[in-house]
């Protein structure tokens, strides 16, 4: 079970919508929804809070491979040790994706390349880095983890407290962001306190997926109980900046077609 793989969503606008859930009953409202990546995430327990493996287990099966499904490993400092034993016992549960975090401190590259080492056995589960846009993220450890053999990489923010991701950092370094994960030919995903409000401007970058929790519950409290309406909401949300996009795109490929036929 794949994330659009890389360039597709560039090249076809579509962006998959990725809804943080901590149990099978979330994910199965989230499935409802029209959600594409189920991540399981125990918010109550930080920016990459894990849920117990018993958790990951149930969700993976009610979503019974209908999207691919993501977990957290928790907020590790970035050392080997661990990294490596969160990322392998997520990996355990069944998961599509293991999502591990790099908050500063640590030498990031030596956790990203041990995890690189990890090739078979991990069973079906792909790693996917996450930088934390709020704690000075390393851009240059995108080439690490694509050389490790990552799946994907997302920019998400470790203070969710202290504003969006667009306020962290601007459009132009996002798009920055996007591009190099490209480059190195992995998915990329934004996530981070994001509202209905973010969402044109990170469609207009063509990232893979665009993550969400706080913005799918009752009064955006990421730590309290999903809403369907929320959810769709978000997703409408997508739908609409995609068709904005795509029809842009189409008239100017209609102008540049008129402007040859002229020429
Ligand atoms: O990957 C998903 C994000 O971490 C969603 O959480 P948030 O919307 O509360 O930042």
């Amino acid at each position: 079970m794949q994330i659009i793989p890389p360039r597709r969503a560039a090249d076809c606008g579509r962006v998959s919508m990725l809804a943080s859930v901590v149990d099978a009953r979330e994910a199965t409202l989230c499935l409802e929804g029209g959600v594409d990546v189920i991540d399981c995430k125990d918010p109550s327990r930080g920016a990459l809070g894990a849920v117990t493996p018993e958790a990951a287990r149930a969700i993976v099966e009610t979503v019974g491979g209908r999207v691919p499904v993501s977990a957290t490993i928790g907020d590790h400092p970035c050392e080997v040790g661990p990294i490596v034993e969160a990322t392998l016992q997520a990996a355990a549960t069944g998961v599509d994706y293991v999502k591990t975090g790099f908050l500063p401190g640590g030498d990031a590259a030596e956790v990203v390349r041990a995890l690189g080492g990890l090739r078979g056995e991990t069973g079906k589960a792909q790693i996917v880095g996450v930088l934390f846009a709020d704690a000075s993220p390393d851009f240059e450890l995108v080439a690490e983890m694509a050389a490790a053999g990552f799946a994907g990489v997302v920019l998400d923010t470790a203070n969710k407290s202290d504003g969006a991701l667009p306020d962290v950092l601007a459009v132009d370094q996002l798009e920055h962001f996007v591009e190099i994960a490209r480059a190195h030919e992995m998915f990329c995903g934004l996530a981070g306190s994001l509202r209905t409000r973010h969402i044109p401007a990170l469609v207009r970058l063509a990232p893979d997926l665009i993550g969400f929790r706080g913005a799918l519950c009752r009064e955006n409290a990421r730590t309290g109980s999903l809403d369907l309406r929320a959810v769709a909401e978000i997703r409408d949300a997508i739908a609409k900046a995609e068709k904005i996009e795509t029809d842009l795109m189409m008239s100017k490929a209609e102008e540049l077609a008129r402007e040859e036929r002229a020429s």
